[in-house]
């Protein structure tokens, strides 16, 4: 255990000042935020065990990226760390995460399915979560499914994003020790399906591997496996093989499809918005073309409307758990090795000095008064530093290809007049899910 040099004596460890059970489970980040008004950084207690809060742009920079390197580790995650057990990249700590981490077509087939609803009323949900199973699926095996393939469809039914950010995740979370919860079995059933088709998968990638002509993850993975056979430190094992394709299928796949159908919920509330996305993109993509990512420079108010989708809808608030890695002292205090931190992000994107009226969804937030597109650093919707999203550039690829090809090919129209569509449960944080709702998607 490496010890502190010698110093002047930080003051006591950081107060105590929540406890688990002060806070609303439901709704832990607006909890949260409520709790750490009183300073960027708070310990409370969540179980047992002591976790330190982080809150504002300041803090969680100066913790992520100025000591990027301690406060890289994964926290514990009770539920899920009883199905990753340490392996994969999400959940899992030291060389393991750091050897595994690695490195417009499917736009376009849910263009065509769009098509066939003929412009009647249907929910997107479905077709909007098939995209980026599609996406991740290519990457890792190689094939696409089509959307009515009966296994497809069975995976895809695994609501990971409800049970992770949602009420019975936090309950569980605060209290390990509650292992039998209503529905959880549905957690570890449907882990059960998808950890059964990724083995079957795998299997077949190892009957079929050519050594010199890896065509997809598992491929490399298993060419790896080969090399670092003798190898008795090697992570790349099977079951780190297993655990990651997992935690690629879940991490990659419903956080993009969440976003996306938010996003159209923003839309609807917002046609204004929409049509002037739809001119940016006849005037600089044109109608014959499909737009693609050397395009998103060309188009910067498209791009903000992107950002201020992931701003505005705030899909993790509080991110996932880090730890520190060692005692470490931060802001004049002493953080022990292990020590859980939890970044409040909301407190980032909703930033009323950085993006006035944060509560209002706005693309201006994201644009210069020339309306170029404006960077912000207090854009962490991705979190930021050492363990900041694995997928982060292919979830900004296909944020940016599935809205510009849905509003260069359709008018979103919804079925009730706009300003009776209720955003307000959009940005209220964890837990909270849209409302079920209908559109028609007509041709342009
Ligand atoms: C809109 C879409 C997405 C959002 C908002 C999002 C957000 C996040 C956040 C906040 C974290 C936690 C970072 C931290 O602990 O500091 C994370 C981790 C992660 N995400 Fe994403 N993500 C998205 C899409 C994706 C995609 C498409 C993939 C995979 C291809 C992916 C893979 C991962 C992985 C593997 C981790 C764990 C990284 C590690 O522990 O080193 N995510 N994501």
């Amino acid at each position: 255990k490496q010890k502190l040099p010698p110093g002047p004596t930080p003051p006591t460890p950081l107060p105590i000042v929540g406890n688990i059970l002060q806070l609303n489970t439901k709704n832990i980040s607006k909890s949260i935020s409520m709790l750490a008004k009183d300073g960027p950084v708070l310990t409370v207690y969540c179980g047992m065990k002591p976790t330190v809060v982080l809150h504002g742009y300041e803090a969680i920079k100066e913790a992520l990226i100025d000591q990027g390197e301690e406060f890289s580790g994964r926290g514990s995650f009770p539920m899920l760390d009883k199905i990753a057990q340490g392996f994969g990249v999400g959940f899992s700590n030291g060389e393991r995460w750091k050897q595994i981490r690695f490195s417009l077509m499917e736009a376009l087939c849910l263009a065509e399915a769009l098509k066939k609803t003929d412009a009647s009323p249907c929910d997107p949900t479905f077709l909007l979560g098939c995209v980026p199973w599609n996406v991740i699926s290519t990457i890792i095996f190689q094939n696409r499914f089509d959307y009515s393939d009966q296994k497809f469809l069975t995976l895809m039914n695994s609501p990971w994003i409800q049970v992770r950010s949602g009420f019975l995740l936090n309950l569980y979370n605060a209290f390990p020790f509650l292992r039998v919860l209503p529905g959880s079995h549905n957690v570890f059933k449907n882990y059960a399906i998808q950890r059964s088709f990724i083995l079957e998968k795998v299997k077949e990638h190892q009957e079929s591997l050519d050594m010199n002509n890896p065509q997809d993850f598992i491929d490399y993975f298993l060419i790896k496996m080969e090399k670092e056979r003798h190898n008795q430190h090697s992570e790349f094992t099977m079951d780190n093989l297993i655990a990651t394709i997992w935690d690629l299928l879940t991490a990659g796949t419903e956080t993009t499809s969440t976003t996306m159908r938010y996003g159209l919920l923003l839309l609807l509330k917002h046609p204004e918005i929409s049509a002037k996305v739809r001119e940016e993109i006849d005037h600089v993509v044109g109608k014959n073309q499909s737009p693609c990512m050397q395009d998103r420079s060309r188009l910067p108010y498209t791009d903000a409307v992107v950002h201020e989708i992931q701003r505005y809808i705030n899909l993790a608030p509080t991110s996932i758990p880090h730890a520190v890695t060692q005692d470490i002292r931060f802001r004049e205090s002493l953080i022990l090795k292990g020590t859980a931190i939890l970044t409040d992000l909301t407190s980032v994107l909703y930033d009323d000095k950085e993006f006035p009226n944060p509560e209002k969804s706005d693309p201006g937030h994201f644009l210069d008064e020339s309306g170029n597109f404006k960077k912000s650093d207090y854009f962490m919707a991705f979190s930021a530093g050492k363990r900041a999203c694995a997928g982060e550039g292919l979830a900004r690829m296909e944020l940016f290809l599935i809205l510009t090809t849905i509003l260069q090919n359709f008018t979103l129209k919804p079925l009730v007049d706009p300003k009776d569509i209720d955003i307000t449960s959009v940005h209220k944080g964890i837990g909270t899910i849209p409302p079920f709702y209908e559109l028609c998607f007509i041709l342009v």
